[in-house]
């Protein structure tokens, strides 16, 4: 089973990767193929060159990846299953600090240094890149060059970690999500939406999807999660994303608790499909749940 995560070796998504298997005691029989940036991974999946893929979709700092909803959107994928991984960035470097005049790293790392960039590396370049492992690769060619990566990285690149934890918050915690094509069978069999587990109530079922309105009026949103809150269904995430069309116009991303198994949740989606535009399931899934976040 090939997983196609952002690489090269060393991102978090990788990390993410090898967490979600071994939560699900199956480390063996996967091959990780490593993309350049989140487009890849979905379109790695949509041409099946991958089974699963796994990218980053929230982060406590900085807050939503657009790329990866706007691509949630966009393709024809299923989630089936998400998870937490703990992000500690280090600014890692051949060089020394005084020397540095570059530093890399994925935007969301970047962000989620932007106070520590601001306090220490005043008018520094700073250059973007498909991934933080993919910074630390780039800044083995020169000393003037610092990457935002994690501190496995540096082993892997053979880099110094010049500063350990440097996040704006001590807490940083991203949320990815394993999806695979949308109706891919195979890939999905060992995670069915009738999962068993959440049927016997050892996980709590997650469903995400996205909703977009039929036209601008007032009360539209409300009628929406009426019908969630008359159900006393808990939504755990609400985003509006711009749905591209025009300036002022929106979708939004709804995750809520419970699996589409659940005669409520699909009651809810059911009322729900009347009164909207356009209404994309993205899957149900079991949540997250780690008592040491
Ligand atoms: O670039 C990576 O390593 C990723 O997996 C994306 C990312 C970047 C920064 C924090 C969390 C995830």
């Amino acid at each position: 089973m090939i997983i196609a995560v952002l690489g090269p070796k060393g991102s978090y998504s990788e990390k993410a990767a090898m967490q979600w298997l071994a939560e699900n005691g199956s480390e063996e029989g996967y091959i990780l193929e490593y993309c350049d940036d989140i487009q890849d991974v979905f379109s790695s999946l949509a041409t099946g060159s991958a089974k699963i893929g796994i990218t980053p979709v929230e982060n406590s700092i900085e807050g939503s990846v657009g790329v990866t909803l706007d691509m949630l959107f966009e393709h024809d994928v299923s989630i089936i299953a998400e998870t937490v991984v703990a992000i500690e960035h280090c600014l890692l470097s051949r060089g020394r600090k005084k020397d540095i005049r570059i530093i890399l790293s994925h935007p969301q790392g970047l962000a989620q240094c932007r106070q520590f960039l601001k306090d220490h590396f005043k008018g520094v370049e700073l250059r973007t890149t498909g991934s933080t492992s993919h910074a630390a690769k780039l800044a083995t060619e020169f000393e003037e060059m610092a990457a935002i990566a994690s501190r496995e990285s540096a082993q892997m690149y053979g880099l110094e970690v010049l500063v350990p934890s440097i996040q704006d918050r001590e807490q940083n915690h991203t949320r990815f999500l394993i999806m695979i094509r949308s109706g891919d069978a195979a890939a999905g069999s060992q995670y069915p939406a009738e999962n068993p587990a959440v049927k016997k109530g050892i996980y709590t079922g997650k469903t995400s999807m996205i909703v977009g309105l039929d036209r601008d009026r007032p009360g539209a949103l409300y009628e929406i999660l009426e019908e969630f809150a008359c159900r006393k269904i808990n939504l755990t995430r609400i985003e509006s994303r711009p749905s591209k069309r025009a300036l002022g116009d929106y979708v939004f991303y709804i995750d809520l608790e419970g699996h589409i198994s659940d005669d409520i949740i699909k009651d809810a989606i059911y009322n729900i499909e009347s009164k909207v535009g356009m209404l994309k399931m993205l899957g149900s899934y079991p949540m997250f749940k780690n008592n040491h976040l």
